[in-house]
């Protein structure tokens, strides 16, 4: 294989387009990218700990690995089998399962972390 070396700048670049298009072109993507908006703000709000922050953002980390990476096993895919094949189903397959496993852990830490605190703000709310 021919070496071939490129700036860190442009790799960064890269890696940056790469974000970019799957939030244009991909409707999951936008709505992970609504979702973790109104999770960070929704947590700036409620003043959450250090910990509680940590999982936020570990499980909105998840989230988008597992939908880059989906996005990128289906482009792949499409480019190397546009026809039916039961190979490209279960790439296909496997790499959305793997998106709804990172979005299922999401919505696990999700609640976890903020039952207690939004619980104490409508008891708050409500004396
Ligand atoms: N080349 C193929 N061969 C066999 N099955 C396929 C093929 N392409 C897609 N499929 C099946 O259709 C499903 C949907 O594929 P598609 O490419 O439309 O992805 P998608 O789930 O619509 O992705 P997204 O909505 O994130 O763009 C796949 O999970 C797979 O089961």
């Amino acid at each position: 294989m021919k070496p071939h070396r490129q700036s860190l700048y442009k790799a960064f670049g890269c890696a940056l387009r790469g974000i970019v298009t799957a939030v244009k072109t991909e409707r999951n993507m936008k709505i992970h990218m609504a979702a973790a908006l109104i999770v960070l703000i929704a947590a700036a709000l409620l003043h959450l700990d250090r910990m509680s922050w940590l999982f936020l953002i570990l499980a909105i980390a998840i989230v988008f690995i597992a939908e880059l990476m989906n996005t990128a096993i289906e482009a792949v895919v499409d480019l190397i089998s546009p026809q039916k094949h039961v190979l490209a189903r279960l790439a296909k397959d496997t790499a959305a399962g793997a998106a709804l496993v990172a979005a299922a852990f999401a919505v696990m830490v999700g609640l976890l972390v903020f039952y207690q605190p939004v619980w104490e703000w409508i008891q708050s709310m409500t004396n």
